[in-house]
């Protein structure tokens, strides 16, 4: 079992004082990853090492805070369920009550790690710093990028200039707000972009420089409280493309589903037949929300739907999950899409 370990870096006697205390929750993904050959970088086992070996393969990071590791769960990013969102939630929120804790790193896999990290950027009731990082390619590979997206990403945590900006996401040198990266390519290690304002900052030489602040508001700023919250209601996305049918609505909804995205195909444009969809779902007191499979860009309001914002479907999801735990107003669960 390998969920809820922790080890030290160092027993607690070597502990330095005057460093901060960071502690990195593991859960899987490529920057655990192991391929069979230095030059395997696809097909390779996901989320296969421990926090343990992590922490031992950057030993530079006990320079920047005293380093203690739990592995939540081991798995391929696309395997996180809302039972682990809400888990991870609650760990971190639980840690960061202690003043022994001044930050968290979380390693996660690519795939579904902006949804992830938007998940904490609206339940984290703290103003600690909280980084996500990951890896594109896996950690038996040459030029594995995971090793130093740990370091940069312990860096952040621990450094003051990182509190109250939200949920933090670093690769390849740069900062991004939770609210804003995007994963944009399958494979290459430039993957992760962030748009609306872009970057928060970049790392350069062993220092983090913030450049824009964050205007969506965040943690301490949301009202969503997950510490009594067992399950998330279900909310489905529905992809939007020539020729959809309404069935998927219907299955939705018979499904369970409280909430349905729509991927639009434009600026939350649907067909006659997803109309029709959508009004059969709402008609069931399902809430839709509009988003958009473009990739950037705002869904303008739309008499009568609730609209994504900027918030591209697979993030639209998080937020009416979380609305949803708060009210069923379709005007209310707009102000949140319009504030954060
Ligand atoms: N680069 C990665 O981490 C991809 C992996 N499939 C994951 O999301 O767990």
């Amino acid at each position: 079992n390998n969920e809820n370990v922790t080890v030290n870096n160092e027993n607690n006697n070597e502990q330095k004082e005057e460093l901060p205390n960071v502690v990195i929750l593991a859960t899987g993904g490529t920057i655990a990853g192991t391929g069979s050959s230095s030059t395997q970088t696809t097909g390779y086992k996901s989320g296969d090492l421990g926090i343990e070996t992590l922490i031992e393969a950057v030993p530079e990071m006990k320079e920047l805070a005293n380093i203690t590791g739990e592995q939540i769960v081991k798995v391929d990013s696309t395997d996180i369920t809302n039972e682990i969102l809400l888990k991870l939630g609650k760990r971190v929120n639980e840690l960061l009550a202690s003043d022994d804790v001044d930050g968290i790193v979380i390693t996660h896999g690519t795939d579904t790690l902006e949804e992830t990290a938007y998940f904490l950027n609206l339940v984290v009731k703290s103003d600690k710093p909280v980084v996500l990082t990951a890896a594109m390619r896996p950690a038996t590979a040459m030029s594995a990028d995971g090793p130093f997206n740990l370091y940069n990403a312990v860096l952040l945590a621990s450094h003051e200039s990182s509190k109250g900006k939200g949920v933090l996401v670093t690769l390849n040198d740069r900062i991004a707000s939770a609210r804003n990266i995007t994963k944009t390519n399958t494979t290459a290690t430039d993957a992760f972009k962030s748009f609306e304002n872009g970057y928060l900052g970049a790392i350069v030489a062993g220092k983090p420089y913030y450049y824009n602040n964050v205007e969506r508001l965040h943690t301490t700023e949301t009202p969503f409280d997950i510490s009594k919250i067992k399950k998330l209601p279900q909310v489905d996305i529905i992809y939007g493309y020539q020729n959809s049918p309404t069935y998927m609505y219907k299955a939705a909804v018979q499904n369970g589903a409280k909430g349905i995205i729509v991927a639009a195909p434009g600026d939350g444009t649907l067909s006659a037949k997803s109309v029709e969809g959508v009004k059969y779902a709402m008609n069931k007191g399902v809430k839709v929300v509009l988003s958009s499979r473009v990739g950037t860009g705002t869904v303008s309001p739309k008499e009568g739907y609730i609209t994504s914002d900027s918030l591209n479907p697979q993030k639209a999801r998080i937020l009416l999950m979380l609305a949803l735990t708060v009210t069923n107003d379709p005007q209310e669960i707009q102000s949140f899409f319009d504030k954060y």
